[in-house]
């Protein structure tokens, strides 16, 4: 089988990963840009590529487009117009799928067929340097095929999709796009305005960014998603994010209430609605961000070396790490470092060593 991926980023290259290497599929990569093909090739995500479209897709079984939303109309467009193979199945990873959906509608693809699809997993950073071949692992992944592709061709992108060991999940677009507007699209908006917010702040006095701790990083990992990924999602899910908005307005508007009127019982409904609801979210087992249920959090004091010490402390004790942050470098200022294991057996052994090293250990 040979798969197609156009614009192996992030997601494209994440893909890539889960399909290269398993019997009988073939993987090629496509970008305009000749650096790009050669770093693919050299990153070994997939099997070839190319910056000819043509030679990408001809005779392809399945064709992903990676690409930002805003260029996915172009491309199924372009795909439109060229040979492709009978049978052949394009599908796309795009964070809204009404606009691609219309579109695939408009064109009335013959002998070859469109499924929109959307997998719930990403992260703030982007490029394939980013890509995993874990990132999807128990995640949701969408599809929204409409009403013209056969069962027999939605069966096959989904049993290829298995391989990402995502849970597909069929969803109509419309709805999709309310539901991920909510979930996934307003909160990029709140975390940038809020740390937009601050910035302000900080620029009167430094001493906002000094204090920014848990909370605010918490909340606000998602402002350092890409720009271009974002201006495009944003502006392909509109009408939804307007109400959406206003709807935020209204929320805040409750909270100023409260605060006006004192009502301290008030606020306390609020916060427990929100633990409440909160508690029953699924927890995301998923690949690299999977590990994050295995983090723990060392105090490190700022001494030359001391984050080779303790990687070394872990290696020599076959430990192995699956991730490692550091959230604080500054000179005089102690640091904190992130330490992500892939099970519990690793974490809690890490949390001994390092304890009886003499460290400071958190969750
Ligand atoms: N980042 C996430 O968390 C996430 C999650 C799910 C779906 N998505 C969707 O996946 C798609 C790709 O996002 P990503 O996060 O992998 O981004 P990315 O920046 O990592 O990858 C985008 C890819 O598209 C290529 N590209 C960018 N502009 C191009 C252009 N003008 N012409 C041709 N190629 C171009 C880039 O070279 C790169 O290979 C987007 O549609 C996004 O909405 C993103
Ligand atoms: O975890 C993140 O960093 C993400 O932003 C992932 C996230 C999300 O909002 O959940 C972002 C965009 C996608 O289209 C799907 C998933």
């Amino acid at each position: 089988m040979k798969i197609a991926i156009l614009g192996v980023g992030l997601i494209g290259g994440s893909l890539a990963l889960c399909f290269k290497g398993k019997p009988n599929l073939y993987v090629i990569g496509y970008s305009p840009n000749p650096a790009s093909v050669e770093k693919y090739i050299k990153r070994g995500v997939v099997d070839d590529a190319t910056t000819s479209m043509e030679e990408a897709v001809a005779d392809a079984d399945v064709i992903f487009l990676c690409v930002p939303v805003g260029m996915l109309e172009t491309y199924l467009e372009k795909l439109s117009e060229l040979p492709l193979k009978k049978g052949c199945i394009i599908t796309d990873v795009g964070s809204t799928k009404g606009a691609i959906d219309r579109c695939a509608k408009r064109l009335a693809l013959k002998d070859v067929y469109f499924i929109g699809g959307h997998p719930m997993a990403g992260s703030e950073r982007s490029g394939v340097e980013a890509a995993s071949s874990y990132l999807f692992e128990n995640a949701y992944y969408v599809l929204t095929p409409n009403e013209q592709v056969p069962q027999e061709v939605y069966d096959r992108l989904e049993q290829l999709l298995s391989l990402t060991r995502a849970r597909i999940i069929r969803v109509d677009a419309q709805l999709h796009d309310e539901i991920v507007g909510a979930v996934s699209h307003l909160p990029h908006i709140i975390a940038v305005a809020l740390v937009n917010q601050v910035a302000r702040y900080n620029d009167a006095n430094p001493l906002y960014e000094a204090l920014a701790a848990g909370g605010f990083r918490d909340l606000t990992r998602i402002a350092s998603s890409d720009p271009v990924i974002w201006r495009d999602i944003l502006l392909h899910n509109k009408e939804v994010l307007l109400d959406l908005l206003a709807d935020w307005g209204r929320e805040m508007e409750l909270f100023r209430r409260l605060l006006l009127e004192e009502d301290g019982e008030g606020i306390e409904r609020q916060f427990s609605l929100a633990s409440e609801f909160r508690s029953r979210l699924p927890e995301r087992r998923r690949g690299v961000l999977h590990a994050m249920l295995y983090d723990l959090y060392v105090d490190v004091p700022d001494h030359p070396g001391i984050i080779a010490k303790i990687t070394t402390l872990l290696s020599d004790h076959q430990i192995n790490l699956g991730n490692i942050q550091i959230h604080e470098s500054r000179a005089d200022v102690p640091g904190v470092m992130r330490l992500s294991f892939r099970n519990d057996q690793d974490l809690a052994k890490a949390e001994q060593l390092l304890k009886d090293a003499g460290y400071t250990v958190r969750y």
